[in-house]
């Protein structure tokens, strides 16, 4: 769903409603330990303009798209009113998990980080066992490698990891082709690929689906332009979905929320309750993860915690330049 001319908000009055922030993280995460993002009042409800500090403006586009469309636009039926999340658990040290694990009350769905470049395949099975031994055995785990692995690596760490029982794989390889070879040779397996990257970083989200190369979809709103067009995307797909964040703070994930509880099946826990990976949020009322779900509702910013987290003069600058070249993409 593409904001209307009529509705669309201009370069002022997207910087006039803009709060540019950057919060602490709880655990380090992706290589980084603040998350910088601007808020924006919208006439709607709060909205979020998150794409990492190392996105090209190209890229950026889709994420300012979506959140004028959720600030200004944004009126999807919903079909539920919680959604079930799962815990995310960085590539920390196997000692740190079952901490981590705590910050997720009632997950019955871990997603563990693999193949960070500076550790060993040793590393990712230690920590996948702790995750198994905390979760016990009826807990569902699935693995998250950043596209980090070759054709070769990937076949055989998912042999080693299989023995854990996973839901599935996310991104093992970088490309579509390594996931379509990767695919027909682990088929014996019955461990399932995930695409992440393969989806909101491609021109083509589709060619995914359409090559075969996986047996499920993750989904974000904001890479993918919004909730309209992340629910045309999966529609055209056909294959099942999780939602996920990009790290949002608690305003980005209500609009994760929404885009999952307008999907039609959503039988997987989504990748929704990452504010329990942040040591601060925007609202006195963040959507952590209670008995193992988030509510699907709008997000109240907090005046004092925006203050408290504002982002330097410099910062600010950047990221309202970022507003400008952005937008004017659109
Ligand atoms: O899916 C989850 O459990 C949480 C979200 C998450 O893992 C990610 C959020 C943002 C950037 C990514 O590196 C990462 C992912 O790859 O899915
Ligand atoms: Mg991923």
């Amino acid at each position: 769903m593409d904001p209307t001319a009529a509705s669309k908000p201009g370069t002022e009055d997207l910087l006039a409603s803009a709060h540019v922030v950057s919060l602490p993280l709880a655990t380090r995460f992706r290589g980084i330990t603040t998350r910088e993002a601007v808020v924006f009042d919208g006439p709607l409800r709060a909205t979020e303009f998150s794409p990492f500090v190392e996105y090209n403006d190209t890229e950026a586009a889709a994420w300012l798209r979506a959140a004028i469309d959720f600030g200004w636009v944004e009126q999807t039926a919903v079909l539920r009113d919680s959604i079930r999340v799962n815990a995310t658990v960085p590539a920390v040290a196997t000692a740190d998990v079952e901490s981590v694990l705590a910050r997720f009350p009632g997950c019955r769905t871990a997603k563990v980080k693999v193949a960070e470049a500076s550790q060993s395949r040793a590393d990712d099975v230690a920590r996948v066992a702790e995750v198994r031994r905390v979760l016990g055995p009826e807990g569902r785990i699935r693995v998250d490698a950043n596209g980090g692995w070759n054709v070769d690596e990937a076949e055989h760490a998912i042999r080693e990891l299989a023995p854990f029982d996973l839901e599935y794989v996310e991104q093992p390889c970088a490309s579509v082709d390594e996931l379509v070879e990767l695919r027909a040779r682990i088929g014996w397996m019955g461990v399932p690929i995930a695409a992440d990257e393969s989806v909101r970083k491609a021109d083509d989200p589709l060619a995914v689906a359409r090559a075969g190369a996986a047996d499920v979809l993750v989904v974000k709103a904001q890479p993918l332009g919004g909730v309209g067009r992340a629910l045309e995307i999966l529609a055209a797909s056909g294959l099942p979905v999780v939602v996920s964040s990009a790290l949002d703070t608690s305003v980005g994930l209500s609009m994760g929320a929404r885009l999952a509880a307008a999907v039609p099946d959503l039988d997987f826990d989504c990748g929704l309750g990452t504010a329990a990976l942040l040591a601060a949020d925007l609202t006195d009322d963040p959507l952590l993860p209670v008995d193992g779900a988030i509510p699907v509702r709008d997000v109240v910013l907090s005046p004092a915690l925006l203050e408290r987290h504002a982002a330097s003069p410099e910062r600010t600058a950047w990221w309202h330049e970022r507003i400008t070249r952005t937008h004017a993409l659109l």
